[in-house]
């Protein structure tokens, strides 16, 4: 796999590159970002991932989260990919902030035409890892997952369908119950076609409500965040950990919303979460 670097740039002691490559698993080309802390110059680092949410490309985490001062103190690398294909010219993918492109939901689509190219789920869950893996120093077998809104639901459901892969996972605000909320309806029905079985797969509620993922799980939300109630819904995920017994921390902060303010106000619990477990 080639990977063609569009800028690097040092970035407390390590250093700030994006990316791009072919993707076997999107048939399109993608476009992706890696913080390497100062650590990696000496041996490879256990990398955390990061899914973004609706409407967010691989510079969004980059830019707004101010994570990598904290990465660097605990020697982690970042990796940051794209929130759906781009460029795949299917009818009505850019019609709508919330489903097609920007809004690839981290699912494998299975209905036509999304199944050509809306493949997310094998994107982060085997090209990706194994990308990063190849071109840069860090550890394969230690890695961890999280995420925002969108992202959050994409980090949960990656951990929980796939627990060997992923040794730590947290989330921002995640959409817990998409096949009972508007944004995973309208993008389910679509990617996934009308047998609601079938979108039961992507759901974390509904997974975590069968196995437990084998770790801890941190989650925070803001209170004032906007999509709360009607598409966010964290108390589906902390009935579903009360029926498995999955260990969940979600804690709720008073005034915080949806945004990325709120993300760089707790990023640093979350690096903390996931190096605790992958050092
Ligand atoms: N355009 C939308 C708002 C889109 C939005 O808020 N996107 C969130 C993620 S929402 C769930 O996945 C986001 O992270 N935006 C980037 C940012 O910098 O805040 C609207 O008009 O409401």
């Amino acid at each position: 796999m080639t990977l063609s670097t569009r800028s690097e740039q040092r970035c407390f002691g390590g250093r700030m590159g994006f990316y791009t490559h072919r993707s076997e698993a999107t048939g399109t080309d993608m476009a992706f970002a890696v913080y390497l802390p100062p650590q990696a110059a000496r041996g490879p680092v256990p990398a955390l991932y990061y899914l973004a949410g609706l409407t967010c490309t691989e510079e969004t985490f980059a830019i707004k989260a101010g994570a990598q001062r904290v990465a660097a103190g605990h020697g982690l690398a970042l990796v940051a990919c794209d929130t759906s294909p781009r460029g795949a010219n299917l009818p009505g993918e850019d019609d709508s902030w919330d489903f097609g492109t920007g809004a690839g939901f981290y699912l494998d689509a299975t209905a036509e035409p999304w199944s050509r190219h809306y493949r997310m789920a094998t994107y982060v869950n085997r090209e990706l890892p194994a990308l990063v893996e190849a071109n840069f120093p860090v550890r394969p077998g230690r890695r961890g997952i999280f995420g925002h809104s969108m992202g959050g639901h994409g980090a949960l459901v990656s951990a929980l369908r796939q627990p060997a892969l992923w040794q730590s996972v947290s989330a921002f605000a995640p959409i817990t119950n998409p096949v009972a909320v508007p944004w995973g309806e309208k993008a389910f029905s679509y990617y996934l076609g009308p047998d609601r079985a079938r979108w039961a797969e992507w759901d974390a509620s509904l997974l975590m409500a069968k196995r437990p993922y084998p770790g801890p799980i941190l989650v925070d939300q803001g209170l004032s965040d906007q999509f709360l109630e009607i598409q966010l819904r964290p108390e589906r995920l902390e009935e579903a950990a009360a029926l498995s017994g999955q260990e969940l921390t979600l804690r709720r902060h008073e005034d915080y919303d949806h945004s990325y303010w709120f993300i760089q106000s707790f990023v640093a619990d979350h690096v903390a979460h996931h190096a605790r477990l992958l050092l």
